[in-house]
């Protein structure tokens, strides 16, 4: 941190009852080496458990502070040369008076503490961990100056410079109490059961918790936090303890649990599962959030592991002068555990949601402690920023100040909730045992101390409770209920289909205004007798419009069923047509018949018109192809030998040739005897001449200035090649053509245009 806490040294001269310098001197080697020797028993029992009867100096006891619960502790000084050493009452019965009395003490005493927590709501609990002198400290010779008593006071000793002769025995203490202290010996798993196993409970009675943890670089943080395979840290114990606790509690209702994972590097957040652009932070009603954060849901402890895993190769780390693996980052874990259960007194269900994040701050450090040139003193440089910004939210806060400043950085926004939200706060601060780096140490207690003044707002679960429906009735009314809404909102859709349809229709009709509309009659009586609403509400294949699954479905289907009905039609109409050509063929044999017997030449007239119509017959019979000859043959015009015959010639009782030779329109007047050696007209003709028709229709279209475009005339061939194809050219058949979605459309501009021609037979 970069504010100095130094102790204030307070002259008690006035307690020194040697005047003489001689006795001065003497008292003074004894006062050292006897405090020397306490130091060095102190040391050795460092780890031992907590002393309760402590024997100090019997020469040099010192008077009680004035004020027991003052911050500041009286010093011994002796003479003009301070010297502060530690000093422990001479008889500790319990651990509440096991308080120093010589040391100065910077904390809250306890009793103050209880009483304020009381009035003021929770307050952000603060533990201390020191970890064990590394290879390169203990090279180095350096002494060990922190000294962790009674498993919550914290003892530092400030040693003199080894070059500075004046002061080499000048040694400093500071006495500091916690909610927690634990030596370097403590394991992680009894760091995680002191600090986090109560938040987790928590989380999951619908609380929000934070732990982070604080410190110089290569203090431990990241030791305390994710810890290593063997020796897996509070982040890894906390994610196996939640999925374990809820298991157990898996019979009573379900748990959902997400999870994000994101750094602070240089002031740019970034998420660690998913790297990407760096997120933005915005505040809504859930508090400071990073828009875009991936928020993965896991479903086992393993499962998160794996995440955590990729989460940490992704993070920024680089060596430092320090430590080998430091990280460059504040990263933060969060954890979002839903509950929901049933609550079978209030009859409702209970939604209760927990979030748990666990931070892993960047290193406090100086610059010469790191590199001074690099890239790592911007990263120092913005690491000293954001936890600037941190000790300065965390003053503003114990003062109580209305504005706390937590805009100054991207940490202390995403710390937000954690140190003034409804929030149980954990802070663990790491500090090195060597007196090497007594000033970084000094500097983490301070600000732990600190924090523990800040008050939290009292910790609400965050519980929302749902009406749940009583009985079995009751929830097959809710069903009926839904599904009936259900039906209201499709047909409101269908409604809004058919809408969308007929505006498509009419501007359909705009545009094809422009062009020389069909009449009522040629777009058949199919049509026009069939209901408006039926008609709006069929889809349109051809426009697009069908775009829901379900009314495609069903285009699909009546698609399907109006071909069947075409197939039954064409079937039915080729019968009869074969019907009507065998009497047409008969008929016009009687008539030739006829004529022959007036005109008085029977025998020769018979023979030659005999051979006339066998020859027309076999003419035909040998025109006559199959289904594939007419696909290949079907561009072809009929030979230049052959007559050319017009549709009506064959089909219809308009028919110029049957009214000149007849005199009689109707078919019913045909004779019925049957000839059996006539064949059927040729269907291969009919459609020949159907075609011919189509090609004037184009060369007159193509005349014309208005269709000169080729893609119209393509399309008009193709319709016509279509329609002859798949309706025999059957009047009829097309009328049934014009109700097929993907087809009446062309249909319908073919017919536009050739009405004029092809109106008598169609209808
Ligand atoms: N309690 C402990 N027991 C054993 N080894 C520890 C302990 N605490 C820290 N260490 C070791 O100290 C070294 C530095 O620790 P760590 O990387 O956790 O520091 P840090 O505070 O995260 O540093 P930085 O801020 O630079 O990332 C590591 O090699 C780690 O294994």
């Amino acid at each position: 941190m970069p504010v100095s806490t130094r102790s204030k040294i307070t002259s008690e001269n006035d307690l020194n009852p040697h005047h003489g310098l001689k006795e001065k001197l003497k008292t003074l080697t004894l006062l050292y080496e006897q405090q020397k020797q306490q130091s060095l028993t102190a040391m050795r029992d460092r780890n031992s458990s907590i002393p309760t009867t402590t024997t100090v100096t019997k020469t040099f006891v010192l008077p009680q502070p004035p004020n027991q619960d003052s911050k500041e502790n009286h010093n011994l000084t002796v003479g003009s040369d301070r010297i502060v050493a530690f000093s422990y009452p001479k008889k500790v019965t319990s651990t509440k008076n096991a308080v120093p009395v010589v040391a100065r003490r910077l904390s809250m005493p306890a009793k103050v503490k209880e009483e304020e927590i009381g009035k003021c709501g929770s307050r952000i609990m603060v533990f201390v961990r020191v970890r064990p002198m590394n290879k390169k400290e203990k090279e180095l010779n350096s002494r060990c100056c922190v000294r962790i008593v009674n498993q919550r006071d914290v003892y530092l000793t400030e040693f003199a410079n080894e070059n500075d002769y004046l002061r080499l025995n000048r040694v400093k203490g500071r006495h500091f109490t916690f909610d927690g202290s634990f030596t370097d010996s403590a394991s992680q798993l009894q760091v995680y059961a002191t600090t986090t196993s109560d938040l987790v409970e928590a989380v999951l009675q619908g609380r929000n918790g934070s732990v982070f943890c604080y410190g110089a670089t290569g203090a431990g943080k990241t030791y305390t936090m994710l810890g290593t395979v063997e020796n897996p840290g509070v982040m890894v114990l906390a994610i196996k303890d939640l999925f374990g606790k809820i298991r157990q509690r898996s019979c009573d209702g379900s748990h959902v649990v997400h999870l994000s994972y994101l750094e602070v590097y240089n002031e740019t957040v970034r998420d660690l599962l998913c790297p990407g652009r760096p997120l933005v932070l915005r505040e809504d009603k859930q508090g400071i959030v990073a828009a875009g954060l991936t928020q993965y849901r896991a479903s086992s402890a393993d499962e998160v592991m794996t995440l955590l895993q990729q989460g940490n190769r992704n993070r920024t780390t680089e060596p430092t002068r320090v430590n080998e693996t430091s990280s460059r980052s504040h990263a933060i874990l969060q954890v979002v555990v839903e509950y929901r259960v049933r609550d079978a007194t209030t009859m409702s269900i209970v939604n209760r949601v927990g979030k748990l994040s666990l931070i892993d701050l960047a290193g406090s450090e100086r610059a010469l402690a790191t590199d001074q040139r690099t890239l790592r003193s911007l990263e120092g440089a913005n690491i000293n920023r954001s936890l600037l910004a941190l000790s300065s939210c965390i003053n503003a806060l114990v003062e109580g100040k209305k504005h706390i400043p937590y805009r100054n950085s991207k940490l202390t926004q995403l710390l937000k909730d954690s140190l003034g939200g409804i929030c149980n706060t954990v802070m663990i601060a790491n500090i090195s045992p060597s007196s090497l780096s007594f000033g970084e140490t000094q500097n983490t207690v301070h600000w732990a101390d600190r924090a523990k003044e800040i008050r939290l707002k009292v910790s609400d679960t965050n519980e929302d409770q749902l009406p749940m429906p009583e009985t079995e009735t009751d929830q097959t009314k809710l069903v009926l209920e839904l599904q009936k809404e259900n039906r209201e909102l499709r047909t409101q859709l269908a409604q809004q289909q058919q809408k969308l349809l007929t505006l498509e229709a009419q501007s359909l009709a705009s545009q094809s205004s422009s062009t020389p509309k069909p009449s009522a009659a040629t777009l058949s009586t199919p049509i026009s007798s069939q209901p408006s609403e039926k008609r709006r509400t069929r889809p349109s294949f051809l426009a697009g419009t069908c775009f829901t699954p379900e009314i495609k479905k069903k285009g699909a289907e009546a698609t399907v069923r109006t071909l069947q009905q075409t197939v039954k039609a064409l079937e039915a109409e080729i019968e009869r047509m074969k019907k009507d050509h065998s009497l047409q063929l008969k008929q016009k044999d009687d008539l030739i018949r006829e004529v022959s017997q007036k005109c008085g030449k029977q025998a020769l007239t018979n023979g030659e018109v005999g051979k006339k119509v066998a020859t027309r017959a076999a003419s035909v019979q040998e025109k006559e192809p199959n289904n594939g000859e007419l696909k290949s043959h079907r561009l072809r015009s009929p030979a230049p030998t052959a007559k050319k015959r017009s549709f009506w010639d064959i089909t219809t009782n308009h028919s110029p040739s049957v009214t000149t030779l007849n005199g009689r329109k109707t078919r019913s007047h045909v004779l019925s005897e049957p000839t059996a050696t006539a064949p059927p007209p040729s269907m291969l003709l009919q459609l020949r001449v159907f075609y011919e028709g189509v090609e004037e229709e184009v060369a007159r279209l193509q005349g014309s200035s208005v269709y000169k475009s080729s893609s119209f005339v393509a399309i008009f061939y193709a319709t016509a090649q279509r329609i002859i194809v798949q309706s025999s050219a059957n009047p009829s058949v097309l009328c049934m053509l014009l109700h097929s979605p993907p087809l009446s459309y062309r249909v319908k501009i073919l017919l536009s245009f050739s009405q004029k021609k092809w109106r008598a037979p169609f209808i």
